[in-house]
């Protein structure tokens, strides 16, 4: 069994229906057991700074797909959830990254894991660290905004919530 993390990010529409739908589809695919949700955080925009504010959250799984298959899962739930991606770092109905595969070190076109930009990004590394504290992460946290929002005490509760 391979142990991943993912980070979920969405400013367009409705945000946190967004993360549900999508974490939702997560526990629903056969080869995947979410094992850990995080908290949501609104945090301002990275990279390309005149958008939305972004909710932000970090999953951690349990799967027997491989990187790759974990990947085209991924682009699923994004299709399924009509991302459009019209502009680098632009705004998005959902963004899903794997961040981490296990301690592997991946290097393809389609996939780098672990995710190269995560150690720059306080929106994944907050997250990150709320659910396993443990995880060793190089790098520093850069100073863009963070906002606590909402935080669950199970899946169910996170699944279940009418917003
Ligand atoms: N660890 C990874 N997780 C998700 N996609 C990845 C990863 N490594 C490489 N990719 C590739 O990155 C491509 C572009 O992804 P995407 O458009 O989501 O980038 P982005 O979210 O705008 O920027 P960033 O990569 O900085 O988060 C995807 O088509 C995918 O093949
Ligand atoms: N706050 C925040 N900023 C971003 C995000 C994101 O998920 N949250 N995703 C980006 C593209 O990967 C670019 N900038």
């Amino acid at each position: 069994m391979n142990l991943s993390y993912l980070s979920l990010g969405s400013n367009m529409g409705d945000r946190f229906e967004m993360l549900r739908q999508a974490v939702a589809q997560l526990v629903e695919h056969p080869a995947v057991t979410v094992t850990r949700i995080s908290s949501l955080y609104e945090t301002d925009p990275v990279g390309y700074t005149d958008q939305e504010p972004f909710l932000n959250m970090v999953v951690q799984l349990e799967t027997e797909l491989t990187a790759l298959a974990l990947l085209d899962v991924c682009q699923k739930i994004e299709q399924n959830l009509n991302r459009k991606r019209l502009v680098r770092w632009g705004p998005r109905t959902i963004d899903l990254d794997i961040l981490l595969y296990n301690q592997d070190r991946i290097e393809t076109d389609r996939l780098t894991v672990p995710h190269p930009r995560m150690n720059e990004r306080a929106f994944v590394l907050i997250p990150l660290l709320e659910i396993d504290p443990g995880l060793e992460v190089a790098g520093t946290i850069e100073t863009d905004g963070v906002l606590l929002w909402k935080s669950y005490n199970s899946l169910a509760a996170f699944l279940q919530d009418v917003h």
